[in-house]
């Protein structure tokens, strides 16, 4: 489990985007809605521990990414697959995976079994070879799942997942995500409300900042009223949200 406690950060000297937020994230899948500039991606990059609050504690167990000690191997707990997915372009699919789970605390031969692995969990066997910068949009974050399986991360956090993903990407995307939802604690930040159905166990819906919505998916989607079991309720259930906010 991922848990935020008071944790307030801004971008530099501006004001907070989030401000004494505390929320504890998993088990389970919860899925993170929300506007454009509501806080999503904030929220993930200071869960993976690649950036510090101002204040506040940020836990995975006993290990806290505001402690120096405790960084590395908090680190080591969580894999963040960002929007804009780094590689190395000479680097072969199964290179950069060993990498991801090297620099997270695994030594040289673990990194490579492991690697393979959690290649073969993300369905990209085929590809083991093949440049990761030659991969598609859906394959890619596949292989940024792999890396965070490669460490054995206890939390996987996903920004937009599915974005620009066609429909059959989208949906072994859906099939990958259920395969882990008994082994780890995923958080996944999209606008495609659509995907919620089948794979969330607990939503959260943020604007400026704050968590406007948080419940079990079924709470969720009775927000669609008479249309909760219609194959478009998720996105019914958050435009009653947002609207009635508004
Ligand atoms: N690197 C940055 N420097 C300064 N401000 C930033 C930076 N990244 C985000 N922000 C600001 O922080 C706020 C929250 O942005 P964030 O990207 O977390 O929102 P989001 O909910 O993930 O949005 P989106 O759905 O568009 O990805 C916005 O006001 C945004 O302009």
């Amino acid at each position: 489990m991922l848990a935020f406690e008071n944790v307030t950060f801004g971008y530099r000297r501006r004001s907070p985007v989030l401000a004494g937020v505390s929320v504890d994230l998993g088990p389970g899948v919860t899925v993170l809605l929300g506007p454009n500039g509501a806080g999503k991606s904030t929220l993930l990059s200071l869960g993976s521990g690649a950036v510090c609050p101002r204040s506040g504690k940020i836990k995975v167990g006993t290990l806290d990414s505001t402690v120096r000690g405790d960084r590395a191997r908090f680190r080591a707990k969580v894999g963040w697959v960002p929007q804009q997915l780094d590689v190395i372009p000479s680097f072969t699919v199964r290179e950069q995976t060993a990498l991801a789970a090297w620099l997270k605390g695994a030594t040289r031969s673990e990194s490579w079994v492991e690697a393979e692995a959690a290649i073969a969990k993300v369905g990209l066997t085929a590809k083991l070879n093949r440049k990761a910068s030659s991969l598609s949009g859906g394959q890619l974050r596949r292989m940024g799942i792999a890396e965070g399986l490669a460490h054995r991360a206890e939390v996987l956090l996903l920004d937009e997942p599915t974005a620009g993903l066609d429909a059959a990407q989208r949906s072994v995307f859906r099939e990958l995500i259920l395969n882990l939802r008994e082994s780890s604690t995923i958080v996944i930040a999209t606008h495609q409300t659509e995907d919620l159905a089948v794979l969330a166990d607990r939503v959260i819906v943020m604007e400026n900042g704050r968590f406007v919505f948080d419940d079990i998916s079924t709470k969720f989607l009775s927000l669609a009223g008479a249309d909760a079991g219609n194959a478009n309720a998720a996105e019914l259930a958050y435009r009653t949200l947002t609207e009635a906010e508004e």
